[in-house]
């Protein structure tokens, strides 16, 4: 016949058990599971990487501004601006120049005051998140024609190492028609105060035929269609979500990655063509990377 063992078996087992874990099992655990399967490390959200994915390398300064402590001005005079060349695309894996989905020349920002200021204040603004890098800034210049095809800022990669966390698309120069900031899956929010920033249907109305080369297509990857005027900008008005005035000085700012490390749908957007004169944009990317956990 079985019988429940004595409290004070349990008691002494507890006793042997606790040090057990506490020196032996916890720390073999902590060695070979990735920290997001153990409980106890709530210091970040995100979590469910690979231990044996690489990322990229946060040391890079190629890719991402590493915080090396030189001291900067915010009141300095913005430098140096490198050479413009085509922009590229970028798929997870390579990197290549095509005009049907992205019309642009870009060029690196050296890391003067001013962008040391830029970063520092990305920073802050999220709250000096841990693992969070700021990439590398580019200028964006579109002259007429240039354009952006909807896309995705985020890759789907942080279970390889790290992803794109968060965007700021400031633009610089807007001495231009066209080249809004479209976001078709998201929904116009109610006032007319909105009109400042975002594209209004009754402007589109007031204004006439003089825009072309707007409309988005439909499906995956659109963007670079063409539009008729007035009446066609406003249909595309009514089913294309919100697009953003390129207003110099002005940013927008939207976060890519939910909570579980997965990329927000929603955040599908697109530079719409410049029709004339020219658009410069500035992207501030923070890039997210846990450590990786050296085995062995
Ligand atoms: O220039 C814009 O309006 C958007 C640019 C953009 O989406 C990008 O560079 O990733
Ligand atoms: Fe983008």
């Amino acid at each position: 016949m079985s019988s429940m063992p004595k409290l004070s078996t349990v008691i002494s087992w507890l006793i042997y058990l606790v040090p057990v874990y506490l020196f032996v099992l916890n720390p073999l655990l902590q060695q070979f599971l990735p920290s997001s399967f153990t409980p106890w490390n709530t210091s970040d959200a995100y979590g469910s990487w690979d231990d044996t994915a690489p990322g990229i390398n946060v040391t890079d300064d190629s890719f991402i501004s590493p915080e090396d402590g030189v001291p900067f001005n915010c009141a300095g005079e913005p430098e140096g601006l490198n050479k413009y060349t085509p922009s590229i695309v970028y798929d997870g894996k390579t990197e290549r120049v095509d005009p049907t989905k992205r019309l642009s020349d870009r060029a690196l920002l050296d890391r003067d005051d001013t962008v040391r200021c830029l970063e520092e204040r990305a920073r802050a603004f999220q709250g000096w998140r841990p693992n969070l890098y700021i990439e590398r800034m580019w200028a964006q210049r579109y002259n007429a024609s240039g354009h952006y095809r909807h896309h995705y800022d985020w890759t789907g990669s942080l279970a390889r190492g790290g992803d794109r966390l968060s965007t700021f698309m400031v633009y610089l120069g807007a001495d231009c028609e066209g080249g809004g900031t479209n976001f078709p899956r998201l929904q116009m929010p109610v006032g007319k105060q909105w009109c400042r920033f975002l594209e209004c249907e009754d402007e589109a109305t007031d204004e006439g035929g003089s825009e072309s080369g707007l409309g988005s297509g439909s499906g995956a990857d659109s963007g670079a269609g063409t539009g008729t005027g007035g009446e066609g900008r406003l249909a595309r008005l009514k089913k294309d979500g919100i697009t953003f005035k390129p207003i110099k000085g002005n940013a927008v700012f939207w976060e890519n990655l939910r909570a579980d490390g997965t990329g927000y749908t929603e955040t599908w957007h697109a530079a719409y063509p410049v029709t004339s004169g020219t658009k410069v944009g500035l992207n501030i990317w923070s890039w997210y990377q846990p450590p990786r956990r050296k085995l062995g």
